[in-house]
């Protein structure tokens, strides 16, 4: 049998916060081990000196004293156990989290998440919460419960070679159900995979399915579509129910079946005294015999919940699987297969949470953007950029232009000309099939890392805003003066909106900007981008929301005001079809069906092609 990769991963993510970790086995195996074994010798010797077995050494209320005390040396752990255990598993889960949200916001932002070696199966936004919900948090129980397993396992071990001392023919009986029990784990576990398997797969379907609806109400409404929606809504649900119920069902037997073979046990032993007695050999003391039935019980809750934990961990190979095939579906190649996804998905990075005891560290400060004059875009060169979509084979083919500094450059072309796609494929947020892009005449090797403030910004044709307020849209982290603020808005044609709101910039934008018009929307999209003053601006289409008039105030206040600029020249590349921006652009590429089919100035296109 191939050794399992998952106790690896475990044993990395429980080192991630060693003295958390050792805190929290510590705590767990006085919990679960040595406070439970403990009422049991405390009976033993109880009852053996009540039957004078041994001479009385304590009287019976110091042995009631001392079942107390244990209860609240319990209780104290139980509650220092649980305040650790939080904050373990806290941590545990966050980096988990933290790891999934890091490799997928590598991936390229403009592909839509499909699961690895399957290009067809996309993920929804929907799904990706259920991913991020379910699977950390059984991850890390595993990793939390495996420590409590080992610290019952050696409390157990020590009584049963405590039982062995005291009768080695009864101790033995006791291993029987319970080898019996391991065996049919042992051969449950693949079912047990199967059918967790399968119910995620269902639960993740609905998640997404919901994720949709909601997303989709307005459309749902408009077309009087609600009936066949919640009528498919229910079948998915139906086959969900039917997934669980078989995953519920094999756990429910399973652990019956370790309650009965432990009472079947337990009728053996006492079959053994009652026959031992008859027949006249001496057998257990009244303390011995108390020990062994409290004992018994102890050891064989530890199978049963190795029983459990076995199955766990299996329910947790599926969710390594799950994540890494989720994260690995852009980076998977011949030499970084799924299991270096699931290595990264451990990965030790720091959270900034509070210490256990200490305060909490100081966050990373956020990127600033700063112009150096050595990052001044100079020339822009594209040299036989391709690309296809991989469910229309429709995309850009050997698309080379060059841009100057401080220059206006519009891709125009029909619907479907490879606009959009050219743009995102430049700027990294599509992966590129061919070609090189020269910054300055040094090739760009990553794209999606490489154009970003300040060296590159981009409004797509539908902006996201996040829900907060607009200023801190508008920043998102960075510093700057009200003044810097002031110029973008009116930069971006937005500031008379902003004055217009009852709370200015403090205004809360809503969901995804839900409470902007389109307009106000990419306007102030454009302001987030201006005020990182970046070298290079691309806008998709801002023609599709904002009128004539402003879009030519947009152009004006960015090119013409050249004391509003001041040191900053931007270059534009952008998509339109508004005749008025074409005649202002300095360079215009026309691009049909992927292809670049004309380019030039105006007045040199209009020649070539009258109408
Ligand atoms: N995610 C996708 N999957 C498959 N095909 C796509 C995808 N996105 C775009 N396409 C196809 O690629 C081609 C180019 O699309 P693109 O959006 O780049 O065109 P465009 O010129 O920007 O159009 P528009 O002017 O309508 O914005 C189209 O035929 C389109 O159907």
């Amino acid at each position: 049998m191939n050794p399992s990769p998952i106790w690896p991963l475990l044993w990395r993510l429980a080192c991630y916060t060693p003295k958390l970790a050792l805190a929290d086995a510590g705590l767990w195996l006085l919990i679960s081990g040595v406070f439970p074994a403990i009422p049991g010798l405390i009976i033993q010797g109880f009852f053996d000196a009540l039957t004078e077995t041994t001479p009385l050494s304590l009287s019976p209320l110091a042995f009631l004293g001392l079942l107390v005390a244990t209860s609240v040396g319990e209780i104290a752990a139980i509650c220092a156990g649980q305040w650790v255990r939080t904050q373990y598993r806290f941590n545990l889960r966050s980096l988990l989290r933290n790891n999934l949200l890091e490799r997928l916001l590598q991936q390229p932002g403009a592909q839509p998440l499909t699961l690895a070696g399957s290009q067809h199966q996309t993920v929804s936004p929907g799904e990706v919460i259920a991913y991020f919900r379910e699977d950390p948090e059984l991850i890390e129980q595993t990793v939390a419960r495996t420590a409590d397993v080992v610290g019952q396992g050696l409390v157990a071990m020590g009584a049963i070679a405590l039982l062995l001392s005291i009768n080695v023919q009864i101790t033995l009986t006791v291993f029987l159900p319970l080898a019996i029990i391991s065996v049919a784990v042992q051969q449950a576990r693949q079912k047990i995979k199967q059918y967790r398997q399968a119910s995620r797969q269902a639960t993740q379907a609905v998640t997404g399915f919901l994720g949709e609806m909601f997303a989709s109400v307005q459309v749902i409404k408009a077309t009087h579509t609600e009936e066949p929606v919640l009528h498919y809504l229910q079948q998915i649900n139906t086959e969900r129910q039917h997934h669980m119920v078989k995953d519920q069902l094999l756990s429910t037997v399973l652990n019956s079946s370790f309650e009965n073979l432990t009472n079947l046990g337990l009728g053996l032993i006492l079959l053994q005294i009652a026959t031992a007695r008859t027949s006249g050999t001496e057998t257990l003391s009244v303390g011995d015999f108390a020990l062994f039935v409290y004992y018994l019980t102890f050891v064989t809750v530890f199978f049963r919940g190795l029983g459990q934990h076995l199955a766990l961990v299996k329910q947790t190979e599926v969710s390594f699987e799950r994540l890494s095939a989720l994260q690995s579906q852009a980076t998977t190649t011949e030499h970084s297969p799924q299991s270096s996804s699931a290595l990264a998905l451990v990965a030790h990075k720091p959270l900034y949470f509070p210490k256990l005891l200490g305060r909490q560290p100081p966050l990373p400060p956020v990127e600033q953007s700063y112009q150096t004059p050595q990052a001044h875009l100079e020339t822009l060169t594209v040299v036989d950029l391709s690309y296809r979509h991989p469910h229309s084979e429709k995309g850009i083919e050997a698309i080379s232009f060059s841009l100057r500094r401080s220059s206006l450059t519009v891709i125009t072309g029909p619907t479907g000309s490879g606009k959009t796609t050219l743009l995102r494929v430049l700027l990294g947020l599509l992966p590129r099939k061919a070609g090189i892009i020269y910054w300055n005449g040094q090739p760009v090797e990553d794209p999606a890392s490489f154009f970003q403030p300040s060296r590159s910004a981009y409004t797509p044709q539908v902006p996201h805003l996040f829900s907060d307020t607009l200023r801190n849209n508008l920043l998102l982290g960075l510093e700057k003066y009200d003044t810097d603020l002031q110029t973008a808005l009116y930069r971006s044609v937005f500031e008379q909106d902003v004055v217009a709101m009852p709370t200015g910039l403090e205004t809360l934008v809503g969901t995804r900007g839900v409470r902007l018009s389109g307009g106000q929307l990419q306007r102030a999209a454009a302001a987030r981008m201006l005020i990182r003053q970046p070298e290079l601006l691309v806008f998709d289409d801002l023609s599709s929301a904002l009128d004539v008039e402003t879009e030519q105030q947009l152009w004006e206040r960015l090119f013409e005001d050249e004391q509003l600029l001041g040191d900053w020249r931007p270059t534009c590349l952008i998509t339109s079809n508004r005749p008025s921006v074409l005649r202002r652009a300095d360079h215009i590429i026309v691009l049909n069906e992927g292809r670049i089919e004309a380019c030039g100035r105006f007045d040199e296109l209009s020649r070539l092609n009258p109408d």
